[in-house]
């Protein structure tokens, strides 16, 4: 290829009709480009313009994913102006529609790198022939087991990677040059993808065991030795392994899973936020997970510790949990408990009619909760009956629907405060427009992990940090607060996605500060080291 090919070709390098006379000349474009020099403002604006011809949000997400792969810079300043407006789009939801319709609507490989569980050997050359001479500081991986709520995905998962690092980029400011998306194609069990002679992956079903956590293992080691500064960042892993290569990598090197970590987070943080709103004590709360599963159980520890924190000692905190997952609710005695489980569970003694609490009415019933967070993949299990039941115990009930994509939630927004009579203090794992309801007019924080995880990862990446703990994850939790008025009718308990690229930056600083006072970097100044590692969308 020739040289002003070669550029223009590059989404990293390519400024389109911006290149000036002067880069013109010198990088050997003179004559390749038409004549008139674009600023960046007036070729946002025209690409905003042919955005909005787009009538259905799969063809908006394809004119955008065009515009990331021809002109990095460009897209990342169109998207820090409609921020609000283009989330949606490029991430959840309408990133699951793309996932659903990946090998149909393939466009590139987008910079991901592609490896295969069956080829360890090839782990090495596949990172090094994408990222070429790049320095990589940040990861994410998938092995598509659990892609949001809509199941196994195999290849065609790897449009969560590349979501995932584009809200990295748009939120927090990490260079996306210094990016990777990476895809572990460990096969699929899912017979549709198994059967349809489109399909891009490996076609034969997961591998599981030995095999697959030795290749999970190769591939940390060669990660780490290639890219020795970045974070490697895990993604909608299977509720089999998420946690136990969490639980294996955490104190070792500089990694997050975002599934359990993010959204135990973001949850805290809500929580948190409705804490102010209804001026009640996290302590004297009741907790329903239901739904404990990866996501369930992230959230559960995340709470947990914040009591213990509060004074609780872990006896205590521990009984403020009820687990509810298929089976019920969860008893120490149910069968199919996961590690994670088995210390949150409860007695059978504790309750008259225990063998009773199979379903979700029933064990709201017994238990009251005030606090209910739904990560089941179970659509509309909030239902009228659960909901009144809860909030007849107790003044604000806190709900949160937190199952993605929107088909999945446990219930819609608009019905929870319509059954609450506007008392419920609601967030979800999708945005939703403001409510009006009896004359007050509601904004519903949007509890998805999208909303912490490029702050926390910035922050650790900023300074250097040595590893990613709890005492991060707490600071970057209460990071949130004091953003949103509570004393406003309405209020929502976490604040709005429009502020997203503000709140980064206030959340990258805190975990940055969390590593400098816990002696995990050599660095000393939080504030400087997290503006200095801010990368801007400009020519
Ligand atoms: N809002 C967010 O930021 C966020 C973050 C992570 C996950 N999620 C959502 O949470 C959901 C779960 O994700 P995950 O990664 O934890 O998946 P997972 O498979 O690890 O967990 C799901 C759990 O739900 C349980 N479940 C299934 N059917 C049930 C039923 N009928 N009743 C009760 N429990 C049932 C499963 O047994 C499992 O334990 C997904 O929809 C995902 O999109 C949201
Ligand atoms: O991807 C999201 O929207 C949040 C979360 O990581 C999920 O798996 O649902
Ligand atoms: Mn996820």
């Amino acid at each position: 290829m020739n040289k002003a090919m070669a550029i223009l070709n590059d989404p990293f390098k390519n400024k389109g009709t911006a290149f000036t006379q002067e880069e013109r000349e010198r990088l050997g474009l003179t004559g390749v480009l038409p004549p008139r020099v674009k600023t960046i403002e007036e070729q946002a604006a025209e690409t905003y313009a042919l955005f909005e011809t787009k009538t259905s949000n799969i063809e908006k997400r394809h004119f955008l994913m065009e515009v990331f792969n021809t002109n990095r810079t460009l897209f990342f300043y169109l998207m820090g102006q409609h921020i609000t407006e283009f989330m949606p789009i490029v991430y959840d939801p309408v990133i699951a529609e793309s996932i659903e319709n990946y090998n149909e609507r393939y466009q590139r490989p987008q910079d991901a790198v592609y490896l295969s569980v069956k080829h360890p050997e090839r782990i090495k050359k596949s990172l090094a022939n994408v990222s070429g001479d790049r320095d990589i500081r940040l990861i994410v991986v998938t092995d598509a087991q659990g892609i949001l709520g809509i199941g196994d995905w195999g290849v065609d998962g790897v449009d969560i990677a590349v979501g995932k690092l584009m809200v990295y980029t748009a939120a927090a400011g990490i260079n996306p040059a210094q990016v990777l998306p990476v895809s572990i194609d460990a096969g699929t069990d899912n017979p549709k993808l198994l059967d349809d002679p489109n399909y891009l992956g490996e076609r034969h079903q997961r591998i599981t065991g030995q095999e697959y956590f030795d290749f999970i293992d190769r591939f940390v080691d060669e990660v780490e030795k290639l890219y020795p500064k970045s974070l490697l960042h895990f993604e909608d892993f299977g509720r089999g392994t998420a946690a136990r290569i969490l639980d294996k990598y955490q104190d070792k090197i500089l990694t997050f899973n975002d599934d359990i970590q993010g959204t135990g987070i973001i949850a805290l943080a809500g929580v948190l936020g409705a804490m102010n709103i209804s001026k009640e004590k996290l302590t004297d709360h009741t907790f329903l997970t239901f739904g404990a599963g990866t996501a369930g159980m992230g959230i559960a520890k995340m709470l947990y510790d914040e009591l213990v924190r509060q004074g609780l000692t872990p006896e205590e905190a521990k009984k403020h949990f009820y687990l509810v997952d298929k089976q019920g609710l969860l008893f120490d005695d149910t069968e199919g408990l996961t590690e994670k489980q088995k210390p949150f569970t409860r007695q059978r003694s504790e309750f008259a009619n225990a063998d009773e609490l199979t379903n979700l009415l029933a064990v709201v019933k017994a238990v009251h909760p005030t606090v209910m967070i739904g990560t089941s993949t179970q659509p509309g299990t909030f239902n009228e009956a659960v909901v009144k039941e809860m909030a007849a115990h107790t003044d604000r009930p806190v709900i949160f629907p937190l199952s993605n994509p929107t088909k999945l939630a446990e219930a819609k927004a608009a019905d929870l405060l319509k059954w609450t009579n506007g008392r419920a203090l609601v967030a979800t794992g999708i945005p939703v427009a403001d409510i009006t309801y009896q004359g007050v007019t509601y904004q519903i924080g949007q509890a998805n992990n999208a909303l912490i995880y490029p702050g926390v990862g910035f922050g650790a990446l900023a300074v250097q940090a040595k590893q990613l703990n709890d005492n991060m994850l707490a600071a970057a939790a209460h990071a949130l607060s004091g953003l949103v008025d509570p004393d406003q009718p309405g209020a929502a308990v976490l604040p709005p996605v429009s502020k997203l690229a503000e709140f980064s930056q206030r959340v990258a600083q805190r975990v940055a500060q969390s590593a400098i006072d816990q002696g995990l970097t050599t660095m000393t100044d939080a504030k400087k080291a997290v503006a200095d590692a801010k990368w801007e969308p400009k020519y």
